[in-house]
């Protein structure tokens, strides 16, 4: 399991070794500089000549970027270090002066105007520093963006870094092969380092290394995709206490499924109930039932007027009301179907009175009782949650939930007391007391109309299977649901790798998929 920090926790971990004088910004910036090293052995076949600019910034993060540098330097590196900052880290400067490197300020001219032909004077001579530090930045075979890390404010860069970001992003396109790898000290500078924002510009980096911990922000879109591949670097912090942000591996979410022992029978694997689809749409209905089918449930109960088209594709699947462990609630349910939205809430009443833990997708959600358990799940995608959030007074439209996802999951768990999945290219997934994961498994084909019903009924057979357990420790209901991200990515992957894909495909690919995840796991 991959486990973030915030910054705060970060510090207060870093705090009693700082004061047991533990060197850990050489630790830092050692790996960093070792990291960089990597880099340009792997581009240029040697380090030895290599050409390394450092975008420096004002604080202890442009500290890391120098005395990496410093490092570099040593071992016969070209490196220039760019100040943006009117001072920044002295140990970190004298370093690199020390090991024979170069540093140049950098002024754009556009702060601090006095009379007119000064001014103009300045300006002329700030962008032309500006300009042939962007060439330069443009030029090299390596940048480290040492500019902000934990410290950085929200509202993202300012100034002279802005300025040489928005103009270097400009000149390179990620794809450019002769362009620069970027790496990021900590994190890319300027990004939400708790909530993943990315609020101004920021140079997209191809590796970030972080100290101490991964952060949320390196987690989380949209800022996660700025990141590139994250390394982290263990300085030995102590960090008690929960993880803000989790992402599961392939070995928890093996851990999470249920196997079946000897002893099993269908009915102790778990029931799935399905309330799903409508004669005009039977494709949710269809898919639904497929992936609970196919994600090993004990048995499926598809309840509503499409089962002949279910039992067309899933003879195995048993039409009508029966006793069930978990439901899958809501995926093609058209707002006008009133039969099937009746059998919807009647489902949702029983889920209230009996407790059993239910999936609530689509056509559901705006039938959600006022408070659920946590053992209820809500799997909306940012439209859906910004139409459920709204309708309970928060002013809050679509691209606000992209922008922020972790922070809308969190506000509609709070109002609704379900555990919130929240679909999109991260999966973000909010539970009680704080659990929270963010999981990238899937390949962006699975965007495509289906895939939504594929995963309710995927999460619908895994709850079934560990209903007892969900009921009894509503932690384990976000890991659970986050488990079934994390197998549907993986199964669109198998599905097609790196091409197109359907939902029924997703679906079909799901029983190789637990097979070798089981088998690693
Ligand atoms: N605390 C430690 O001992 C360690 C810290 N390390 C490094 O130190 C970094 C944190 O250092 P700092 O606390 O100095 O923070 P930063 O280096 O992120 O920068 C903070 C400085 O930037 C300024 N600033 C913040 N936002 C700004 C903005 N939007 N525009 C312009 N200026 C802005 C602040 O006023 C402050 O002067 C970590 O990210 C990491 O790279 C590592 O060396 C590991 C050990
Ligand atoms: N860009 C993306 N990259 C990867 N997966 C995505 C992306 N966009 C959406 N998804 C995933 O595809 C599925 C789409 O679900 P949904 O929006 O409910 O579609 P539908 O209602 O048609 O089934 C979700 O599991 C979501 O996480
Ligand atoms: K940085």
């Amino acid at each position: 399991m991959l486990l973030s920090w915030t910054s705060a926790q970060v510090r207060a971990a870093e705090e009693p070794l700082l004061a047991a004088g533990v060197p850990l910004m050489a630790r830092a910036s050692s790996a960093l500089a070792g990291a960089v090293v990597r880099v340009l052995r792997e581009r240029r076949g040697a380090v030895v000549g290599g050409r390394v600019v450092l975008l420096v910034g004002p604080g202890n993060n442009g500290g890391d970027a120098l005395h990496a540098g410093a490092y570099l330097r040593r071992r016969g590196v070209d490196v220039l270090a760019l100040a943006l900052a009117p001072r920044v880290h002295d140990e970190g400067r004298a370093a690199l002066v020390r090991a024979g490197g170069r540093i140049q300020a950098v002024t754009d001219g556009a702060a601090g105007a006095g009379r007119e032909a000064r001014a103009q004077r300045a300006e002329r001579s700030g962008a032309t520093e500006l300009e042939a530090a962007v060439r330069a930045a443009a030029g090299a075979d390596v940048v480290v963006d040492g500019i902000l890390g934990l410290g950085a404010r929200p509202g993202g860069l300012t100034g002279t870094a802005a300025r040489l970001v928005t103009l270097l992003t400009q000149r390179t396109t990620p794809s450019d092969e002769r362009g620069p790898v970027v790496v990021a000290v900590d994190t890319p500078s300027g990004i939400g380092v708790d909530d993943g924002g990315a609020a101004g510009v920021v140079l997209p980096a191809d590796l970030t290394v972080t100290f101490g911990a991964a952060k949320p922000g390196l987690l989380l879109p949209p800022a996660t995709h700025l990141a590139g591949a994250v390394e982290l670097v263990h300085l030995g912090l102590d960090l008690g206490g929960a993880p803000a942000l989790a992402r599961l591996e392939d070995a928890d979410a093996a851990d999470l499924w249920p196997v079946p022992g000897p002893a099993a029978q269908k009915y102790s694997r778990g029931v799935v109930g399905v309330v799903a689809g409508t004669p005009r749409y039977p494709g949710a209905a269809v898919l639904a039932t497929s992936a609970a089918v196919l994600a090993g449930a004990g048995m499926v109960r598809y309840v509503g007027d499409a089962g002949e088209e279910v039992l067309a594709h899933r003879p195995e699947v048993v039409l009508g009301v029966g006793r069930v462990q978990a439901w899958v609630l809501g995926p093609g349910v058209a707002p006008d179907d009133d039969a099937q939205r009746g059998r919807v809430a009647s489902a949702l009443e029983g889920v209230l009175h009996r407790g059993e833990p239910a999936v609530v997708d689509a056509g559901a959600l705006d039938l959600l009782p006022e408070r659920v358990p946590a053992h209820v799940v809500l799997t909306p995608h940012a439209g859906e949650l910004a139409r459920l959030l709204s309708a309970r007074g928060h002013d809050v439209a679509r691209e606000q939930v992209e922008a922020e996802p972790w922070r809308w999951a969190r506000t509609a768990h709070e109002e609704t007391g379900a555990t919130v999945l929240l679909k999109g290219h991260v999966t973000v997934v909010v539970g009680p007391r704080g659990a929270a994961y963010a999981q990238a498994d899937a390949p962006a084909w699975l965007a495509t109309a289906g895939a939504g019903d594929v995963l309710a009924g995927l999460l619908g057979a895994l709850l079934a299977g560990r209903a007892d357990d969900a009921v009894e420790d509503p932690t384990l209901v976000p890991a659970l649901a986050a488990a079934a991200a994390l197998v549907h990515g993986r199964a669109g992957h198998h599905a097609n790798p790196d091409g197109p894909l359907h939902a029924g495909a997703v679906a079909a690919a799901i029983p190789a998929t637990l097979r070798a995840l089981l088998a690693r796991g």
